[in-house]
């Protein structure tokens, strides 16, 4: 039973034995063994073959003994549903880029089975693999992050022209902001049926705005996602990066998870959101670059800072980065396991 699970219990705010850990983007470039699958395979096949994409979901499973896997897949696959072109190159690109009202309208409503059965068929794999093991994350963008790259067309520093279309057209954003929530609802329901045991949503963009933005252009779409998910009876997980200053917003979006960046004391953060909420967070990915001894300092200021109180899934503040020695992200696992025995 999933329930059962310390991951699954920590986000529910429940005690354990021992804090739970897994590591955002812990499937990827650091590991030799996805090197090795990418060397003969392109990033968008990889998510769109099953059983390759579920083979380098359990590597981190298997190579770092994480509390949890997820999914191996990208936020950025139901957009391509939805009608955009998508490549990688490898940082990802959307053509054409969406701007006026007519590109909104011409967007697709997502249908799972029809258009991302490769996603469903790898749960389903996944879970027969795992067989207990640890429980399976499935994920979606959230609505503002997956409008960021819909309407830049890639990534981008500044989001200008997602900005300008927030505020100069702001019927049209919001129309596209619902399409693209109603196609979140769907896809993220469709991989709990298909045997996904948590969700998380990732809102990598949602600090770009300020507090009263945010309340306005972002917030209503992710309650509305995060609402229509919670008869799912699944843990909800809502990262929003750089959200230190409106915690209280993001929380107050639903989900029974906060995710934290670094750019918080998860003390301080656990002030502004009280009990009712458990928090998942909240290392510097760059210290899995530091020395072993800085790891298991770095380790022992979050867990501390955390106070043994129930509610903490540890996790980087964001996803690991190509350079990190494999040893030094399983020696991550290991201090938190050993340090919050209980
Ligand atoms: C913004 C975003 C994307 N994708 C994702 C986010 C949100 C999290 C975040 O903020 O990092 C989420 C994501 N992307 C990927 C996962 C897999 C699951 C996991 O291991 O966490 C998850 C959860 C695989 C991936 N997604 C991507 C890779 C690298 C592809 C490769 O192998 O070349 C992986 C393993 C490509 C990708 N996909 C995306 C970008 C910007 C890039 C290029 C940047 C980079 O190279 O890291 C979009």
């Amino acid at each position: 039973m999933a329930e059962n699970h310390d991951f699954i219990r920590a986000c529910y705010g429940k005690p354990v034995s021992r804090t739970p850990v897994w590591l955002m983007r812990q499937a990827g470039r650091y590991l030799p063994q996805y090197r090795t699958i990418r060397e003969r395979v392109a990033f968008l096949d990889l998510c769109k073959t099953p059983e390759l994409a579920a083979e380098v979901t359990l590597q981190p499973v298997d190579a770092l003994g994480v509390d949890a896997a997820i999914l191996f897949s990208d936020i950025l696959i139901p957009v391509e549903a939805m009608g955009q072109h998508l490549h990688y190159q490898p940082a990802p690109v959307l053509n054409p880029p969406v701007r006026t009202a007519s590109d909104v309208e011409s967007l697709r409503l997502l249908q799972p089975e029809q258009d991302v059965p490769f996603v469903l068929e790898t749960i389903r794999l996944l879970r027969r693999e795992l067989e207990g093991r640890v429980p399976l994350i499935g994920f979606g963008g959230a609505p503002f992050t997956l409008a960021c790259y819909m309407v830049e067309g890639c990534g981008s520093r500044h989001f200008l022209a997602l900005k300008s279309l927030m505020f100069r057209m702001p019927e049209i954003y919001a129309r596209l902001m619902d399409k693209i929530t109603d196609a979140s609802i769907v896809y993220l329901r469709a991989q709990v049926s298909a045997g996904a045991q948590a969700l998380q949503i990732f809102d990598s963009w949602g600090g770009i705005l300020a507090p009263t933005d945010y309340r306005r252009y972002v917030l209503p779409y992710s309650r509305r996602l995060l609402s229509a998910l919670e008869d799912l009876e699944v843990p909800l997980i809502h990262f929003v990066k750089g959200a230190g200053t409106m915690l209280d917003l993001v929380a107050s979006a639903g989900g029974h998870v906060v995710g934290l960046d670094w750019g918080i004391g998860l003390g301080q953060a656990r002030e502004i959101l009280g009990d009712g909420v458990a928090v998942q967070g909240n290392l510097d990915p760059a210290v899995l670059l530091g020395t072993q001894a800085v790891i298991e300092s770095e380790v022992r200021r979050i867990l501390d800072e955390n106070g043994g109180r129930p509610g903490h899934v540890f996790n980087l503040g964001h996803g690991i980065v190509p350079e990190v020695p494999p040893a030094n992200a399983a020696f991550l696992v290991d201090c938190v396991h050993r340090l919050s025995q209980r």
